[in-house]
């Protein structure tokens, strides 16, 4: 799914107004009614829920005053409020004709804001994507009002005060929604971490925008569901080997952290390679052997840590990270991999931390490399820490433009960086993921489908952060958030790439 800025929302509306030969009312009728279903079908309000209506001068308070109109017509005590202002616009003024003499309507005024009960329900439709600037003055004090209501807010469009693709300044008012219900394209805004507060649980309602506008419109940003991944993953032919799933080097684990490389390992299994050989320190070679026995273990010579890189010509793709310490030895072993790999590399953990740490390694990445830190990890990658969420994704795109490789972002929405500057969020898996060991799994299933040679560098990153969190979706019945481990994960590999294979 495309991700499109404020201004393109508005250009999309105007498109499918002129293809669908409409009306904008039309249109604001349809996401108005798209919202009360959403209200009738999901909140299931008792005829006595105290609810507020509460309305800008724009578009979005048009479809407030229809959200409105739509409650009363079905028996609800609505309270509908209007904030003050100099102008309104034109769909606004014909939708406050249209409403029905009995519906109570009043102006909001700011020495007397309206009573809210803890129970009751609000509708925020004050402003949506046309918001210009933070809010002030009546609107800002209407909005701490509500927020400091404990009432459920649920939002039109956007929460109001939030921009749809830009930071908004800090401590600036903003509603904090329990629900945001938004028009079939998602808001960049509701993927990043720091508006989490603002938008609660964000929902998609169908609203019939233009298919072909949608296919024309320009972005390098976008969210990718499972509609999307569906049939990618390419089933095993019939007279498959495992020479056609690709032999992968696992480079993890020291003194300590040989459960890393366990992880990673079973993973790699998990993911479908078709051999594995992992390396580990010397330390690592009885409790890998017991612990995944499907995978070859290649001991190094020093007890604690790795010192040395094997010969590289028997591998499709190479991973290294998980659990490795960052001692001397194993900096000049990813040193070595770095200026002599020829086939694609998955770069994780300890692996990245040597990479901030050493910048001058940085110039050594093989351009197609992938790779995968959370958000302290990649501060430390570039060295600068990020003002805002808007601004780590900017660090983000440039870094992968600037080194040529792949680069994750890790969190709730996982972002993908291209070398070309796309980026792709993620949209699986669930708060159960936050938990040691679930990166070291990242990075084996990476692996093994940067092994697969049937698959495109991008197709197999996508693919792996797909599965990765849909697995912890399919585990979390059976686990519970708190319950969930790393190992519970990659039992569910298996079943989240199958899924993956069917269309
Ligand atoms: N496809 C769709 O998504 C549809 C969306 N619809 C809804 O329409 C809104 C967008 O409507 P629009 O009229 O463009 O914008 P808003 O309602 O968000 O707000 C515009 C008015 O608010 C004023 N404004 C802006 N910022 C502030 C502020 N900080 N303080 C006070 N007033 C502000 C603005 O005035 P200007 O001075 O900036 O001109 C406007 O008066 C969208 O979000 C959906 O809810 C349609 O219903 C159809 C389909
Ligand atoms: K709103």
């Amino acid at each position: 799914m495309k991700l499109l800025s404020a201004a393109q929302t508005h250009a999309l509306d105007q498109a499918t107004i002129k293809a669908q030969n409409i009306s904008s009312i039309d249109l604001m009728e349809r996401a108005a009614n798209a919202v009360t279903d959403w209200l009738f079908k999901e909140l299931l309000l008792d005829y006595d829920t105290e609810i507020h209506v509460c309305c800008g001068p724009g578009n979005n308070g048009g479809d407030g005053l229809v959200v409105a109109r739509n409650l009363h017509r079905a028996g609800y005590p609505v309270r509908l409020w209007l904030l003050p202002a100099a102008r309104h616009s034109a769909d606004f003024t014909h939708q406050q004709h249209q409403l029905p003499a009995g519906l109570a309507v009043q102006e909001v005024n700011p020495d007397k804001l309206p009573d809210i009960a803890a129970t009751a329900m609000v509708v925020d439709a004050l402003f949506g994507t046309g918001l210009s600037r933070p809010l002030e003055g009546d609107a800002a004090t209407l909005v701490r009002h509500l927020n400091a209501s404990g009432a459920t807010v649920v939002a039109v469009d956007m929460p109001s005060g939030l921009f749809a693709d830009a930071p908004q300044p800090a401590g600036c008012a903003v509603v904090q929604a329990r629900y945001t219900l938004s028009f079939e394209l998602p808001k960049l805004a509701f993927l990043l971490p720091q508006n989490a507060g603002f938008v609660g649980d964000w929902r998609l309602l169908p609203l019939g925008l233009d298919a072909q506008a949608i296919r024309e419109a320009k972005t390098n940003l976008f969210f990718v569901t499972a509609d999307e991944m569906r049939g990618r993953f390419p089933e095993r032919p019939k007279f498959s080997h495992k020479g056609t799933f690709g032999h992968a080097l696992l480079l993890a684990g020291s003194q300590g952290k040989i459960g890393a490389a366990v992880l990673a390992t079973q993973a790699c299994l998990r993911g479908g390679v078709g051999l594995l050989t992992t390396r580990v320190p010397a330390v690592g070679y009885d409790i890998l052997q017991i612990s995944a026995p499907e995978a070859m273990c290649l001991a190094d010579p020093a007890a604690d840590f790795l010192t040395e890189l094997p010969d590289l010509a028997p591998y499709a793709a190479v991973g290294i990270g998980p659990g490795l310490g960052q001692q001397d030895g194993t900096r000049e072993v990813l040193r070595q991999l770095l200026t002599t790999a020829e086939v694609p590399l998955v770069i994780d953990a300890d692996a990245l931390n040597l990479l901030g740490a050493n910048p001058e390694l940085q110039s050594l990445l093989p351009p197609g490399s992938l790779l995968t830190p959370h958000p302290k990890e990649f501060e430390r990658l570039v060295g600068e820490p990020a003002r805002d969420d808007y601004h780590r994704l900017e660090q983000l795109r440039s870094f992968a433009n600037h080194t040529g490789c792949y680069c994750v972002l890790k969190g709730a929405y996982t972002a993908l960086a291209t070398p070309a500057g796309h980026i792709f969020f993620n949209s699986t898996g669930n708060p159960g993921m936050a938990t040691g060991g679930s990166g070291d799994v990242l990075t084996g299933l990476l692996l093994a489908l940067h092994a697969d040679q049937r698959l495109s560098p991008l197709d197999a990153a996508l693919l792996g952060l797909h599965a990765h969190g849909r697995a912890a979706d399919l585990a979390l019945p059976h686990t519970g958030h708190a319950g969930l481990l790393a190992s519970d994960i990659i039992r569910f590999i298996g079943p989240a790439l199958s899924e993956l294979e069917i269309l």
